[in-house]
């Protein structure tokens, strides 16, 4: 009993140190917010389409994907600036390769929404949507115009403004 008890409070704890380390993220990275904004838009539009449970399965591991790279991504930043306060050729190439994990991720996320997105049924019906209802165009251009500037707008990268 005690077992579990210490078991489920370490958990937990791991858990709340994750979700830290997360809304660390969010808070001091614009490309963390960026795809914030960005994933958040797609789900909504994927409302005007007729995906699969497959379909939107791919979709959720993509943006977890993009999302989870970046996480990492920063953590390479932090470490290396940790570490390596001065400019530092193998803290400099870390941080390079943690990058480009970045980009091939955002790439290929990038492939699989045309793939996914590429559909000239749902840009009818979005067509017919916004033509009923032209009034709900405010709400893509208010969320995408907050988004923006929340992402935009918030401090950005922390770690770059540390001297190097
Ligand atoms: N300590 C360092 N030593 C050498 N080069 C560095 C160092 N820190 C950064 N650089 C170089 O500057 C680039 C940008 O580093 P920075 O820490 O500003 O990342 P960033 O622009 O915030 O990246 P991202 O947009 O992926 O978050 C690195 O990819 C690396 O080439």
């Amino acid at each position: 009993m005690s077992m579990s008890k210490y078991g489920f409070s370490a958990l937990g704890r791991s858990f709340t140190a994750a979700l830290r380390g997360f809304c660390h993220c969010v808070k001091t990275q614009r490309n963390m917010r960026i795809h914030l904004v960005a994933a958040f838009h797609v789900l909504a539009l994927s409302g005007f389409y007729r995906f699969s449970k497959a379909e939107y399965g791919l979709l959720l591991i993509t943006c977890a994907l993009v999302m989870g790279c970046e996480a990492v991504n920063t953590a390479v930043e932090v470490l290396a600036d940790g570490f390596c306060p001065r400019r530092d050729p193998t803290a400099g190439l870390a941080k390079d390769i943690a990058a480009g994990a970045v980009l091939v991720c955002a790439f290929f996320a990038a492939v699989v929404g045309v793939l996914l997105f590429w559909n000239l049924a749902a840009f009818g019906r979005m067509a017919g949507f916004f033509a009923r209802y032209p009034w709900a165009l405010l709400v893509p251009a208010a969320t995408l115009t907050a988004g923006l500037v929340w992402a935009m707008g918030a401090p950005g990268n922390s770690i770059k403004k540390r001297k190097l």
